[in-house]
């Protein structure tokens, strides 16, 4: 079977990690994790849900792509990408739409991009607050030009990626148990 990644992309707070988790654990489909600099939150842990890296040490990786979010850095390694395809043919990976339009370019059909968003846009600031992210966080992020690029799907992915609309978490793992039952469905009969 052609290995893929599934590479969630949206505007912060929609729920991307959510899902990320959701589909590991439902479907034992392991997460490419990513690097950054940007400070650990409560609950994560290195190796786990990032490499957490010094300024310093992101530079010296050898990255598949890297980007510039609300002031903190973000890589991937095709590395990182092996070791996860090592255990199963579909991966998982949470990225910016500008890694999105990267990965689309350089992987082609491996990559399977899944672009998510939410109806009203207040309830993604209430999100991150729930989420426990404090109020300057919040604010540096909800302002920046990185936050606002990816509250809309980029022309370059118009028509290559699934659209997965999270307003109410019961009818997101229905979306996401029809698109994974039908790629599984899809894969026996090829
Ligand atoms: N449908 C939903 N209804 C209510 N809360 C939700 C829903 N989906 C996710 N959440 C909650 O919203 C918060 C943000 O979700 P999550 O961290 O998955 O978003 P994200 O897109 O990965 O954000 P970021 O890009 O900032 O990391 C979490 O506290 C999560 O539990
Ligand atoms: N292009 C990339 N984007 C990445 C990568 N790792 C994470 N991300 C995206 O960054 C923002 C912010 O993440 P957060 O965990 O601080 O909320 C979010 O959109 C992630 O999807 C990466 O390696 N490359």
């Amino acid at each position: 079977m052609q290995k893929r990644v599934i590479v969630i992309m949206g505007a912060t707070g929609v729920g991307k990690t959510s899902i990320c988790s959701y589909i590991g654990e439902k479907y034992n489909i392991p997460q490419v994790i990513t690097h950054t600099t940007r400070p650990m939150r409560d609950g994560e842990a290195d190796g786990v849900d990032y490499y957490f890296e010094t300024p310093a040490s992101f530079k010296e990786k050898h990255f598949l792509e890297s980007v510039s979010y609300a002031g903190n850095s973000y890589g991937s390694s095709m590395e990182g990408l092996k070791k996860a395809w090592a255990k199963s043919d579909l991966a998982v990976t949470v990225l910016d739409t500008k890694g999105g339009i990267t990965y689309k370019e350089e992987l082609g059909d491996q990559a399977w991009l899944w672009y998510v968003t939410v109806s009203d846009q207040k309830e993604l600031v209430e999100r991150l607050h729930e989420r426990g992210d404090g109020d300057v966080a919040v604010e540096k992020r909800i302002n920046s030009a990185e936050f606002k690029r990816d509250l809309k799907l980029p022309e370059e992915l118009e028509g290559n990626a699934e659209v997965l609309l999270n307003d109410d978490w019961k009818s997101l793992k229905a979306q996401v148990d029809g698109l994974i039952n039908q790629s599984k469905a899809n894969a026996r009969f090829s």
